[in-house]
């Protein structure tokens, strides 16, 4: 259940968001596709509650359902089961108010309108946004310098490079000053610094003006460095739905660095083919080797290793992150392991 929204009954003794706090609630939200044995339950069952004023992550892997359920949210697909509300009001009966609220930037881009310059793009999705442009020209303004975009206000998009265009459609979802957006991957293909200003100035968004985010991406470093919560989904449901530092806290995971005169190519080998490694590095004897695993395939590496008489020259523990949480649970899900 959700740690920092505040929840009420349903009712029927379950308990539920409280809709006074939340921006976005989904409840029970399924969609298949196709009939028969060739189904597919995309979104299985999906209930969570957004904060507003939050940042929230979407993870998954390749298939997981991230996209339906997004689609679903914003009205795009319909959903078979379940209901979606956005600041307490239901989206399939008042779809034109609910919506007001939201805007999003899916698969990375949004179509901004190559021929006019940057400025007129953002003035133009204000406008469709129901807002006078002039009104928020400020707004605007720091958004462009922000981004580093000022220099370029009044090229036209078509003009800028792969990186710029990205900043374009954040900017342009930003124009409107829409109260919750739906972001998908929205730092592909930016450079690191790029990468990081758009993070500062969602952050910045949110703390300042109370915008609602939730961000699809399978940058684990981004969704780590400026999520407040994270949601995991495997197989159309949501296996994890926490804080970060919960999740970073609650992980099995350990990911471990041995370097070893010992360790000969046959002894990597059988170590390869039963645990996760991410690294493997000749040394001149041995080998260093780096490896994710949990605690009991920690002492069985350790037993491993002592059979063998591997002398633990080097040893290092490197402290969790999301991916290895992600990996952990993913893989568990899907009986990798
Ligand atoms: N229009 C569709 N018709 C049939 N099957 C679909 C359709 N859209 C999605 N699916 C299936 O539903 C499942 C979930 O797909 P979805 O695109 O929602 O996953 P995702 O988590 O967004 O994946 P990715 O990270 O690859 O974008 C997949 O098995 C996909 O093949």
């Amino acid at each position: 259940m959700i740690e920092s929204v505040s929840e009420v009954s349903d009712g029927v003794g379950r308990s539920v968001p409280d809709s006074r706090n939340v921006a976005v609630a989904v409840d029970g939200l399924s969609k298949r596709f196709g009939d028969g044995e060739e189904a597919i339950t995309a979104v299985n069952d999906v209930t969570f509650g957004i904060e507003t004023g939050s940042i929230v992550g979407l993870l998954g892997p390749n298939g997981a359902g991230k996209t339906t359920l997004i689609k679903s949210i914003l009205g795009m697909v319909l959903p078979d089961e379940g209901t979606v509300q956005i600041r307490g009001i239901d989206v399939y009966d008042r779809p034109r108010e609910a919506y007001a609220y939201v805007d999003a930037m899916l698969e990375g881009a949004r179509n901004d309108y190559w021929r006019l310059t940057v400025r007129e793009n953002l003035r133009y999705f204000a406008t469709i946004s129901g807002v006078d442009p002039d009104s928020v020209s400020e707004r605007h303004d720091r958004l462009l310098a922000q981004l580093g975009l000022t220099e370029k206000a009044d090229v036209p998009v078509r003009e800028l490079s792969r990186g710029m265009k990205q900043k374009v459609s954040l900017a342009s979802v930003l124009a409107g000053g829409a109260e919750i957006l739906f972001l998908d991957e929205p730092t592909l293909g930016l450079d690191i610094e790029s990468s990081r200003t758009l993070q500062r100035e969602l952050r910045r968004l949110v703390e300042e003006e109370g915008l609602t985010v939730i961000l699809s991406s399978h940058g684990m470093d981004v969704v780590e460095t400026v999520c407040d919560r994270v949601l995991i989904m495997s197989d159309g449901t949501v296996i994890a739905d926490d804080t970060v530092d919960a999740l970073l806290q609650g992980t099995d995971r350990h990911t471990i660095e041995i370097a070893s005169s010992g360790l000969t190519g046959r002894i990597v080998s059988k170590l390869r083919t039963r645990f996760d490694t991410l690294s493997v590095e000749q040394l001149e004897p041995g080998a260093r080797i780096e490896l994710t695993t949990d605690s009991d395939g920690l002492y069985e590496l350790m037993d491993r290793l002592r059979a063998e008489d591997v002398p633990l020259e080097h040893v290092r523990t490197v402290e969790p992150d999301l991916e290895d949480v992600f990996v952990g649970m993913t893989s568990l899900e899907s009986g990798d392991r």
